[in-house]
This record gives C-alpha cells, structure tokens and sequence, in this order.
C-alpha cells in the first residue's frame, strides 16, 4: 500500500506531530499527501469526499487530542440520520460495507445476547484486523468483509438491511467501551507498516464516529494512545505554544549575538609581532623604536601593522579630536587605514573607538622609525598581506642583532615635526 521506504507506524508518526514537534515539517506533510493509499472507508460514490474532505493532517499543532476529535466529529455519522445506503456493486468492496456488515453483527450480538465476554473480545479482534488488513491492496475490503462474514456465522446479512439500519438508533456497540476501542485503536496504530500519514488516522477515527462511538469515547481512546502529555488538550497547547515562543527568542536572542560578534570580529584590532625577534625601546632617532634582538634572515616577516581598520572619512573624523593618531595611521593597500591608538591618539592594544574585543593587539610595529639622514637606509618593507588590511613588515636585507629596524613612510607622509 505504502511506497517503498515508509517502514514507520502510524503511532510514531503521530506521536510526532501530537507533540507539538516541529519534525513535521511543510515537506513531509506533502510526502504524506503524496503518498494518500487509496480511500480506507468506502461509500460507493462518496469515497474520495470521505477521506478528503478532511484536512491533509489535523495533528499539526499541541492539542492534537482536540483536533483529532473535532475532525472525527465532522464528519458525518452513521448514527445520525443518513440518506439510504445503495448496496456495493457487483466487485466493489469498501468499508463502507463492512461497517454495514459490522452494525449487522453487533445486532445479532444484542439479539441474542449468548456470547460470552470471551467471544466479544475475538470479535473485537477481528474487527481491528479487519481494519488492518482493508490496508493491503487487493486484499483488503472483500476480504476483510468476508472475515466479517464468517464471525458472523455464515452471512445472514442478505435481507438484514432494514436491521442494520434499525442498529443505527441502537445503544452505542460495545467496542466503542473505552477499553476496546483503545485496544482496537492501538492494534491498528501498531500493525500498520508504513502508515505514517495523519490522513490515515482522521479516516480511522472517523470510521469509529461513523460506527456509534461517541466524541468523549474517541477522546479517550486518543489520548490513550497518544504520547504522554497529548491529552492534556487546551492547557497543552498553550504550553507547547510558549516552548516555541520561547525557542524562537532565543533564536532571535542566539542570531543576535553571532551577528554582533561577527561585527565586532570584523571590526577587531590587528596586528602582531615576532616577539622572539623584536623589542620596542628607547630609540636615538625619535622617542621609541622597534629593534632586533637577534640576526633576522632577509625576507622574514617581522610581523602585521596593528590597528583597527577605518576608512579614510573616519580616520579624518578622528583626527579632529586625536592629531596625533595621524602619526600612527597607516594606509591599506585598498585605501583604507590601520590605525592603533586609542581616543588620544597614543596607541594602544585596544584601539577605539570601536566594538569591544577582548583580547589585545601587538602594537609593537607601529614604534618602527624612520632612517635618519645619512644612514645606510631601511632594513624592512612594508608589503600588502594575503587579507584585506594586512600590511606585512619584511626584513629586506639581513639584520643584525641589536639593529634598529627602519622603515620608509611613503611620499605623503606629513615630516614638518621631525626634528621638532
Ligand atoms: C610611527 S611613529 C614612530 C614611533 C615614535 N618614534 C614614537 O616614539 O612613538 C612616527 C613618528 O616618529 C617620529 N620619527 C620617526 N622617524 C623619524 C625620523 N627619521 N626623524 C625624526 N622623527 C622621526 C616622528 O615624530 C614620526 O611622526
């Protein structure tokens, strides 16, 4: 009956969706759909109005106990006044029949009033079989109304349907009792491979209202079956509703925060040093310098020029308040600025003003001097990196040990303070 692939049974599949689970996605329920067996409880002529009258899938939502009945009860009931029932043609099986077969049985029962309690149950049995195997195709109907029969003690149905219709107005049938129907309900819960579909569920539970069993009966039995804390009906939904509130606040609350420190990671302070082979100290040119304390190869990379990164408009901003940050600022290969100092324009490993960043940046780089007149000239370059805003110092000759590393401002750099 089911496609290939659908091994889960109608209880988990229930149990997922009574839960207020989200699993049951918008995709799955087309899968459902999709995949809709032919109609379980056949009228002749009103079959596919049977099973799609009712919604795709009413356990979608927390009070799925409520829902489920409320849609079992709209549909129309046997036990209601009815329109005369054609008898099945020739070759057509349905449910439909069956139930007719069913209502006719359960008048002998009351009728005679002989079975035992013992035979109730067998009857019970079958009945749930019954219902299972009207799931197998070509096996199903015909064949399950036959099993009908022969509980019946050879098919005294023919002539009985002015009977059947007088068992309508009868009291509820037995299996309707909690006990039965919930057992009935579960057996076919649990025998039916691949039955995943809620639509399956909504013609069973109408079947049982088509049968005489009454809303509170079919209630009970629901929530029997369903998971642990689906019949808490209203109250359910309410709290389910809040969980999912309060899951999509702290996605809100966690999307938030990723976007914040993705800004903040963006905006970070850069900049590091080969501490093993640089020092910042005293300097005989201007203030501090940048020094090696051990021989550096030519092409090693002394490290990146700290700072955050700012545009131009904001590096100007910036120096209205903090002139001596022009001092520091150092041009990107892509236009922008590095700039290492804090609000006074000194620097400083945690550069403002910008998004707090926890950890400190290595400014050691930014102390590098100028070659003076008359000296051999720089020892270091200052190269773009592989990311935006990487500005590499390169050790372009070999440096001894204890040399100050010197390197060149470019031609727009202001000098009107040098020897000032
Ligand atoms: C990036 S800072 C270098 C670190 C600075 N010496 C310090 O103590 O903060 C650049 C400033 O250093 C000074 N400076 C660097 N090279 C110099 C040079 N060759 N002659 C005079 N002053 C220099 C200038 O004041 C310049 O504006």
């Amino acid at each position: 009956m089911t496609g290939p692939g659908l091994s889960s049974t109608s209880l988990r599949a229930h149990a997922a969706v009574v839960g207020g689970a989200r699993q049951l996605s918008t995709a799955c329920h087309r899968l459902h759909v999709a995949r809709l067996p032919p109609p379980l409880f056949r009228r002749r002529g009103e079959a596919v109005a049977t099973v799609q009258a009712l919604p795709p899938n009413p356990f979608l939502g927390a009070a799925a106990a409520t829902t489920i009945v409320s849609q079992a009860v709209s549909a129309p009931s046997l036990t209601e006044p009815a329109p005369p029932v054609p008898p099945p043609a020739s070759g057509e099986g349905g449910n439909f029949a069956l139930a007719q077969r069913l209502r006719q049985l359960q008048e002998q029962q009351q009728q005679q009033q002989t079975q035992t309690s013992g035979q109730q149950q067998t009857r019970l049995s079958d009945t749930a079989a019954v219902m299972t195997s009207a799931q197998e195709p070509g096996s199903g109907l015909q064949s399950a109304a036959a099993a009908a029969d022969a509980e019946a003690d050879g098919g005294s149905s023919s002539g009985s349907g002015s009977a059947a219709g007088a068992a309508d107005s009868a009291a509820t049938p037995s299996f309707c009792e909690p006990e039965t129907l919930t057992g009935l309900m579960r057996q076919f819960v649990e025998r039916q491979e691949g039955f995943d579909s809620g639509v399956q569920m909504d013609g069973l539970l109408a079947y049982y209202r088509r049968l005489g069993c009454s809303p509170q009966q079919i209630q009970a039995a629901v929530v029997e079956v369903a998971p642990a804390g689906a019949g808490a009906g209203a109250s359910l939904s309410a709290e389910v509703l809040t969980q999912q509130l309060q899951l999509a606040a702290w996605e809100l609350v966690a999307a938030a925060v990723a976007a914040a420190a993705l800004a903040a990671y963006q905006s970070r302070p850069r900049g590091w040093s080969r501490k093993d082979l640089l020092e910042v100290r005293a300097s005989a040119i201007a203030g501090k310098g940048l020094f090696a304390t051990a021989s550096i190869p030519s092409g090693t990379v002394l490290g990146a020029y700290p700072g955050r990164l700012r545009s131009g408009a904001e590096m100007l901003a910036k120096c209205e308040y903090a002139p001596m940050a022009s001092s520091y600022a150092f041009r990107t290969g892509d236009g922008s600025f590095l700039d290492p100092t804090d609000t006074t324009g000194q620097p400083s490993p945690y550069p403002t003003p910008g998004l707090f960043w926890p950890l400190p940046s290595d400014v050691s780089l930014c102390f590098a001097n100028e070659p003076p007149k008359g000296s051999l000239g720089t020892n270091a370059s200052v190269e773009d990196g592989s990311a935006a805003g990487d500005l590499h110092f390169v050790a372009c000759r070999d440096i001894p040990a204890g040399a100050e590393i010197l390197i060149d401002y470019g031609i727009s750099y202001d000098r009107s303070n040098y020897g000032k």
